[in-house]
């Protein structure tokens, strides 16, 4: 899983889409619709898809990448292409959009939100558009929950269904990410009975002093037992911790050289990467470039 580092020579046109990490995640309720308030902390990591935008003049939104699994009309970043569309104006612009697909799907570490993000900042410019961030991100937020903060491209405190966000500024520590060989379907584990769903509130300060955990963990942990297996296998080194509602676990390590040490003594035939924090998204620096 090394092919996605950002620091890889990608051609220069490529858009981003990088992975995030819940530091932590408490629910703290539920709404009427069923949808359930949370707290949390997303954080980037320096790894993720790759996007390729080439611009078509007949209208057209065509993926010219493969997904296995979703079809073309699901695929998260056909319908953001889409959405974004539906909001031009003028005459309407085509694309044709190849993903390099890195990130494990059903992973928890947020890929299918991250390509939608990317693929609505990256069209908004290309395309002319004119949204600006709020407009982008409330679209966003359309297509899935975590969505806007890919849009925003900070780190951020998150509550209501993770779109009330403000920014912070935390840690940038070296993350070793496990992926264990399965999908976690997020809605089975909201679904769940034996979900916590009380958490009182906490404040940052808590967060910082120590504070803090994953309130999918348990659930997760009984209905997938690979899951369970890579956590117990990440605290020989460090304190893991699931990311969203799985399948992926982290720990943070105080450098590479720490982190490294650690995949290097990775079960065979799992997959796991090691990847810095980051409080600001690499697709606000492509944004920038232009
Ligand atoms: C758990 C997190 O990954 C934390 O970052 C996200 O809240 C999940 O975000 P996501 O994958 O974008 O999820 P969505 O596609 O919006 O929701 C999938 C399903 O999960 C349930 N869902 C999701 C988010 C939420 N706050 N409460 C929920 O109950 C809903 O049944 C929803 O239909
Ligand atoms: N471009 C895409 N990339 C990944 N998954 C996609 C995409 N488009 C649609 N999907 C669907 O969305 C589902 C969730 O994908 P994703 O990789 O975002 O999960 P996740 O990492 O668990 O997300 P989150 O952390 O936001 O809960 C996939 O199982 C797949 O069916």
């Amino acid at each position: 899983m090394n092919a996605s580092r950002f620091s890889a020579p990608f051609a220069a046109e490529a858009w981003p889409a990088p992975a995030k990490l819940n530091r932590f995640l408490h629910i703290v309720g539920r709404r009427e619709d069923g949808y359930h308030l949370l707290q949390t902390l997303f954080q980037f990591v320096e790894y993720g898809d790759w996007l390729h935008f080439e611009l078509r003049d007949d209208g057209r939104v065509v993926r010219a990448s493969e997904l296995p699994g979703v079809a073309v009309d699901d695929d998260l970043v056909v319908r953001a292409a889409r959405f974004l569309q539906a909001q031009v104006p003028c005459s309407s612009p085509g694309v044709t959009i190849r993903v390099d697909k890195h990130l494990p799907m059903g992973g928890g570490i947020g890929g299918g939100s991250s390509d939608a993000a990317t693929t609505l900042v990256a069209l908004n410019h290309l395309w002319h558009c004119g949204l600006d961030e709020d407009a982008l991100a409330m679209l966003g937020l359309r297509l899935g929950a975590d969505v806007p903060v890919f849009v925003r491209g900070r780190a951020a405190w998150a509550e209501g269904v993770g779109e009330r966000l403000t920014p912070v500024d935390i840690d940038e520590l070296w993350f070793l990410v496990v992926a264990p060989a399965c999908a976690v379907p997020t809605v089975a584990v909201f679904k769940d009975p034996e979900l916590t769903r009380d958490s009182a509130p906490i404040r940052m300060r808590d967060f910082l002093a120590g504070g803090g955990r994953n309130d999918c963990a348990a659930v997760v942990y009984r209905r997938f037992p690979e899951v369970a297996v890579a956590a117990e296998w990440l605290a020989q080194f460090t304190q893991p911790h699931l990311s969203g509602t799985g399948a992926c676990v982290f720990g943070g390590f105080p450098s590479s050289a720490a982190a490294n040490v650690a995949l290097a003594s990775l079960p065979a035939g799992w997959r796991a990467f090691v990847a810095r924090g980051l409080n600001r998204s690499p697709l606000l620096e492509r944004l920038i470039r232009g």
